[in-house]
């Protein structure tokens, strides 16, 4: 039986066959072209065998990265084991969904300031405190924040209040900001750290109520509203340690308050965020965690990633009347963020 164009593809790639793969191209052959069976593309046969220079070819063709097969596995999950090649999927997928996020920048054509809010359907909403205390859900039995995330909140307030050049003394926590109250557990953690000051913004007015209910209004300087419209509020405040975990945004607004970044931190100043970046695949989510470190990179801030094991979150029972389970991995990579810029002297 002959085959087609696209099977002959499938084979070369996973022969590693460049010859055969170069006289495909040429002729036009459908490069995402995806085996009906099974889903494979020729990139994860590729992957799968080992063969750097078919992968290399075949990406410098166009064939997409980030390609599923039936079974959910894309071609850097074919490629596990062999760290070169991850390493160049990795490298791949980074670059290319920095400059997709640089186009959707440039096509909003909006500065974070004047943006409309994203999240204006979720802050409209009626939220809902579970009476244990440890969900908060919006008005779909979505959770916006969950009891299981506290020992990764722990480690957060950790890092941005253990860090930073004036954490000595007794205001060793230094000067410290939260965007986002949620459930409050990363602000009662910044406390047990004895912050100089600590400035929290929430946007939501249920949570808001909440937090003044709870008289976080006498324990730090509670704020309400979007970010992106408390921050120019506050002047030059500048911070030592600044944490970000916000909802119903997209990576673009992270984006956006990543670029005040170098305006808010101290020099030597820590930020950490919830890493939660497409948290459903392993590999697209070390490729999101990329793609945050180079950004950051490029605005003066070192960002390393330490390997949390997450047990709790395992555990259906912490699922119960929550409408979607927004965490599958049995680990967390928890950014640590450190500002280079020079100390003033
Ligand atoms: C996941 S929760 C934060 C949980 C918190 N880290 C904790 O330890 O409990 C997200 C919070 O961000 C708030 N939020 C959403 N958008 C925001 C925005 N643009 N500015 C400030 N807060 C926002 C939500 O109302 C919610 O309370």
């Amino acid at each position: 039986m002959e085959h087609t164009q696209e099977q002959q593809l499938l084979q070369a790639a996973a022969a590693g066959d460049l010859v055969k793969l170069n006289q495909l191209t040429d002729e036009g052959v459908d490069v995402a072209y995806q085996d009906p069976e099974t889903g494979m593309s020729a990139l994860m046969h590729a992957a799968d065998e080992r063969k750097k220079e078919a992968v290399e070819m075949l990406l410098e063709a166009g064939t997409p990265w980030n390609l599923l097969d039936k079974d959910g596995y894309c071609a850097g999950e074919y490629a596990a084991g062999c760290p070169e090649l991850v390493e160049l999927l990795l490298g791949w997928g980074a670059q290319a969904e920095m400059v997709l996020g640089a186009a959707e920048r440039a096509s909003r054509g909006q500065s974070a300031s004047t943006s409309s809010a994203v999240n204006s359907d979720y802050l409209q909403q009626r939220l809902h405190y579970s009476a244990d205390g440890t969900k908060l859900l919006d008005a779909d039995g979505e959770a916006v924040m969950m009891g299981w995330e506290g020992p990764l909140m722990e480690r957060h307030a950790e890092v941005i209040c253990s860090h930073g050049p004036d954490r000595a003394g007794p205001g060793r926590g230094g000067d410290v900001l939260n965007v986002g109250f949620g459930l409050g557990l990363i602000d009662e953690a910044i406390q047990r750290h004895r912050p100089r000051s600590h400035t929290i913004i929430e946007a939501h007015p249920d949570v808001y109520k909440h937090a003044l209910d709870k008289g976080w209004d006498k324990r730090a300087n509670l704020l309400l509203g979007r970010w992106q419209d408390v921050l120019p509020t506050l002047g030059d405040r500048k911070f030592d340690g600044i944490f970000f975990d916000t909802y119903g945004e997209y990576y673009g607004e992270m984006s956006d308050f990543h670029e005040l970044l170098p305006k808010l931190l101290k020099p030597g100043g820590v930020y950490s965020f919830f890493n939660g970046l497409a948290p459903d695949n392993i590999f697209f989510h070390t490729v999101e965690g990329r793609v945050a470190q180079l950004e950051l990179e490029t605005l003066g801030l070192t960002t390393s990633y330490e390997r949390v094991a997450i047990k709790e979150a395992i555990d259906e029972e912490v699922w119960e009347g929550v409408r979607n389970k927004y965490w599958k991995l049995p680990f967390y990579f928890l950014p640590t963020c450190i500002f280079n810029a020079p100390q003033q002297s």
